[in-house]
């Protein structure tokens, strides 16, 4: 029988970390992503981080239930590579507001890190209940914030009241100029606060916009086998992930940060280039293949992009993009590379995982390409594609009239939509109804 991963169990800890980094949304890729950045560092022994899970403490039970340590399986075409992770300290229900306060409030951490999913910055019921919590807080109750943002914002008033001094947050979900999105949804949070914690946000808090990329879908049982198998310890919170790592920030740290560019990562001055990059290239077309991806019965996305019909869909949606993404970003050499990393068969990467919240990512990923098209005189045709192969999967197996294309456009699009695309989109869904066959 072999252990469970501990920091009693585990010989190869040694960590005297002085400096603290807090992170909210505890997941799978903040695990294969900041957290091994950090750890990679030269300086990376200074740091530990301190994770927050999001909705549920399963995560965070289960991660500290270990003390922190993980199992990372880098996995290759050629293989798998397994280390055991001991850069988070200490992992904690995002529940626990008391504790995200105190943790904030600490002078040692310099970084907040936050992976809340797109959703998490979306204006929502959740979140006008706890602005309207926190315009009438009482610090002595137990009533706290339900949401990511929420619990932030009260967070960073627990640092202003301390005399923390400054702090850099990092968005790092899949949003473009996520820096700018974070500030825009706290703003109505710390408002309701008061107007001096708006302020001291204003003056001592750096948002960083940064563009994130390291393919990691959930882990599976087979996956704690061969964590096993390689490492000799059980481990319940297992994450693979793909070889390929890349980190692109602005540098908005006013209390410093580790030295991550020493890992690899790129501290920039204007990141929307490399984010748009990524964003339509890479998640656009992920987006395309998970609503496209079904209905040919591919449930993966190595399965999906092999099937010629949604690659050739791929290659057209990239064609569109690349017109529209500046020349120096080596974009025939990012393709290639995605091109490899979407057929790597040993990463098991689920569409019906991708095709969550699909809407607020046909918004940002798909529709620019659109209207990029459009106002170069094409049609956008191959954009197109994924707004139409989402609609034929909401619409249950019927051609939805006119109308009803109109309306669900308008509501991705948050605004009226050109008569023009929604004739387009009509006439590829009725097109895609002959063609949703795989054909192998
Ligand atoms: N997995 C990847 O390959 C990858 C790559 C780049 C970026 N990202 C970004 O990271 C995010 C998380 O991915 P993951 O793989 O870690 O997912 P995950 O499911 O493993 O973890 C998601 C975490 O976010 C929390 N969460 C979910 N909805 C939330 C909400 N509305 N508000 C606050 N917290 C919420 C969950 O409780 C959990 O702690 C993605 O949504 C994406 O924006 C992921
Ligand atoms: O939920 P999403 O679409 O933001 O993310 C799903 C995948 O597209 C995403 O996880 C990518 O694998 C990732 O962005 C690669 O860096």
């Amino acid at each position: 029988m072999t252990d469970a991963l501990s920091r009693a169990t585990y010989p190869g800890v040694r960590r005297t970390p002085d400096r603290l980094i807090v992170h909210i949304g505890l997941g799978a890729f903040h695990r294969s992503h900041q957290a091994w950045f950090t750890a990679r560092a030269h300086d990376g022994d200074r740091w530990a981080i301190t994770a927050y899970s999001g909705r549920r403490p399963d995560a965070a039970d289960a991660l500290q239930a270990q003390d922190g340590l993980y199992t990372l399986i880098e996995r290759g075409e050629g293989g798998d590579r397994a280390t055991v992770m001991d850069i988070i300290t200490e992992a904690v229900d995002g529940g626990d507001v008391d504790h995200l306060m105190r943790s904030v409030a600490d002078p040692h951490t310099s970084v907040v890190t936050l992976t809340i999913t797109e959703a998490g910055y979306e204006w929502s019921d959740e979140l006008e209940a706890d602005r309207l919590l926190l315009a009438g807080v009482d610090r002595s109750a137990d009533d706290h914030p339900a949401t990511a943002l929420g619990r932030l914002a009260l967070a960073l008033d627990s640092r202003r009241l301390a005399g923390a001094g400054p702090v850099a947050l990092v968005s790092c979900d899949n949003l473009p100029d996520n820096g700018a999105v974070l500030r825009a949804a706290l703003r109505p949070l710390l408002d309701a606060i008061g107007p001096d914690t708006a302020a001291w946000v204003e003056e001592s808090v750096g948002f960083v916009s940064s563009s994130v990329d390291r393919i990691t879908p959930r882990s599976t049982t087979a996956d704690e086998e061969t964590a096993e198998a390689l490492t000799g310890f059980r481990d319940p919170c297992v994450v693979v992930t793909e070889p390929f790592a890349d980190w692109t920030m602005s540098d908005d740290f006013p209390a410093g940060r580790p030295a991550w560019e020493t890992a690899g990562a790129r501290i920039v001055d204007d990141v929307e280039p490399f984010e748009r990059r990524k964003l339509w290239l890479l998640n656009g077309a992920h987006t395309l293949l998970a609503a496209a991806g079904p209905g040919r019965g591919h449930a993966f996305v190595d399965e999906a992009f092999a099937d010629p019909v949604l690659r050739s869909s791929v290659e057209g949606f990239w064609d569109e993009c690349v017109r529209h993404l500046p020349d120096d970003l080596d974009l025939d050499r990012y393709r290639a590379d995605l091109a490899s990393r979407f057929g790597n068969s040993a990463i098991r990467h689920s569409l019906e995982q991708i095709a969550t919240g699909a809407e607020a990512k046909l918004r940002v990923r798909i529709l620019p390409v659109i209207a990029a098209e459009r106002a170069a005189g094409r049609s956008g045709t191959a954009a197109a594609v994924a707004l139409a192969a989402h609609l034929a999967r909401l619409s249950d197996g019927r051609t939805p009239e006119h109308a009803a294309v109109r309306s669900a456009l308008e509501r991705i699009a948050d605004a009226s939509v050109d008569d023009a695309v929604v004739d387009l989109v009509t006439d590829l869904i009725t097109t895609s109804r002959a063609t949703s066959a795989p054909t192998h």
